[in-house]
């Protein structure tokens, strides 16, 4: 599959531009892999990867366990050779260059702090090694230490920091040689939740304020939902699909990116035509519209409908709601909400999450009348 993440980054990064004193000619993508391919044995962890990542980008890699997010980047890194393909970094092939020529940062969850050293020399290690005249150094890691909010703690040994702390030093390290291409490898799967979120938001700003183009590998949805201009979503070796975070939740080019990225429901339908980008469709009794998240076979006879959970309400909404009579399997209430599990007549499941006051119509073994708002409907290719 060829896919190109070649369209501006969402509103946020456009409205304040980066400086890039060095940046490469236009035409260079920050990132870009060729048809790359990895066998260990016989398992194939990369079955052909084409990307581009305009300079700049933060592109986040998404996918389940063993899909092959970490051998991308290994592969880009140079720790690993490809059996085929090229890595391009500001144009330049460095498909055969070592490691510590790539020039790239590197923030690995396992890719510890040096435990001896304070956080201003770990900070300084990648500077020293390229042989920075001290002055510069001690002006570079000031810096630094500023930008990830760690000022005052220069001096502190990685084991008298915070695992936030440790993780910001772990960044500012990577970034302190000022490189074109950081790539980082679930960097706060260590740390609990709320921190995580709070690092997210984190390295945003940095990532603004840095401006290197940046490959994020994470299993978390939300981490990629606060960070990414791109993302790109992993199956089995291969780029399923590229997309913004809107783009890929609202439509879903098929069924595993609904449930996987969107947590959406996906049920059978039968496809009674199409006109354009929108397919009639037939469900649950009902004949309805809605949008093809990729061009469909007219003559597939049946589709995969991506349901939002949200997408069915107790109420009408959106301009042309579909009335669904439903059984209810199970109900859970949650404080602010009302989780269902739903049947249809044919027998299709929908999980949905319900307002609170839908507590009062709901009767375990009854029916329910539902509302689904096909507006946040999208048709993938039906999968058996
Ligand atoms: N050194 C290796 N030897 C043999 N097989 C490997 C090796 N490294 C990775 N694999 C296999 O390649 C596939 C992709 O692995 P990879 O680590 O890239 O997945 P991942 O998406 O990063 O998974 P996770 O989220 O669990 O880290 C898996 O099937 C894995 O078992």
């Amino acid at each position: 599959m060829n896919v190109r993440a070649r369209k501006e980054p969402r509103q946020e990064a456009e409205a304040e531009p980066r400086p890039a004193p060095d940046a490469p000619a236009e035409s260079a993508a920050g990132l870009e892999l060729r048809g790359l391919v990895k066998r260990f044995g016989g398992t194939e962890a990369l079955r052909g990867i084409d990307l581009v990542a305009e300079h700049g980008n933060f592109v986040t890699v998404l996918g389940p366990s063993g899909s092959g997010k970490t051998t991308i980047l290994r592969v880009v890194a140079g720790f690993l050779a490809p059996d085929q393909g090229e890595v391009l970094i500001d144009g330049r092939d460095v498909t055969r260059m070592p490691p510590a020529a790539r020039e790239i940062g590197m923030v690995f969850q396992n890719y510890a702090l040096f435990p001896h050293m304070t956080a201003a020399d770990n900070i300084a290690y990648g500077l020293k090694m390229r042989r920075f005249p001290k002055a510069d150094r001690d002006r570079r890691v000031a810096e630094m230490l500023e930008l990830v909010g760690l000022g005052e703690l220069g001096g502190r040994l990685p084991r008298e920091l915070s695992g936030g702390q440790q993780q910001r030093v772990a960044v500012a390290r990577a970034l302190a040689f000022r490189p074109q291409l950081l790539l980082m490898d679930e960097p706060l799967g260590a740390l609990d939740r709320e921190l995580r979120m709070r690092m997210a938001v984190e390295l945003r700003r940095l990532h603004k304020e840095a401006g290197a183009t940046t490959v994020y590998v994470t299993h978390d949805r939300e981490e990629a939902l606060t960070l990414s201009d791109w993302i790109v979503i992993m199956h089995d070796g291969r780029i399923d699909a590229v997309g913004t975070a809107e783009e890929l939740y609202t439509r879903p080019r098929n069924a595993f990116v609904a449930s996987f990225f969107g947590g959406h429901n996906v049920a059978e339908a039968t496809l009674d035509g199409l006109d354009g980008d929108r397919a009639r469709v037939g469900f649950a009794g009902c004949d309805m519209e809605v949008l093809c998240g990729q061009p469909l076979e007219p003559s597939a006879g049946r589709v995969g409908l991506s349901i939002p959970e949200e997408a069915l309400s107790l109420t009408p909404s959106g301009p042309a709601p579909a009335r669904l009579e439903l059984h209810v399997l199970d109900d859970l209430y949650l404080g602010n909400g009302v989780r269902v599990t739903l049947r249809t007549g044919e027998g299709v499941t929908l999980r949905a999450t319900l307002s609170r006051d839908a507590r009062e119509s709901i009767r375990h073994g009854g029916t329910l009348t539902a509302y689904l708002d096909t507006t946040q409907v999208a048709a993938v290719p039906h999968e058996r």
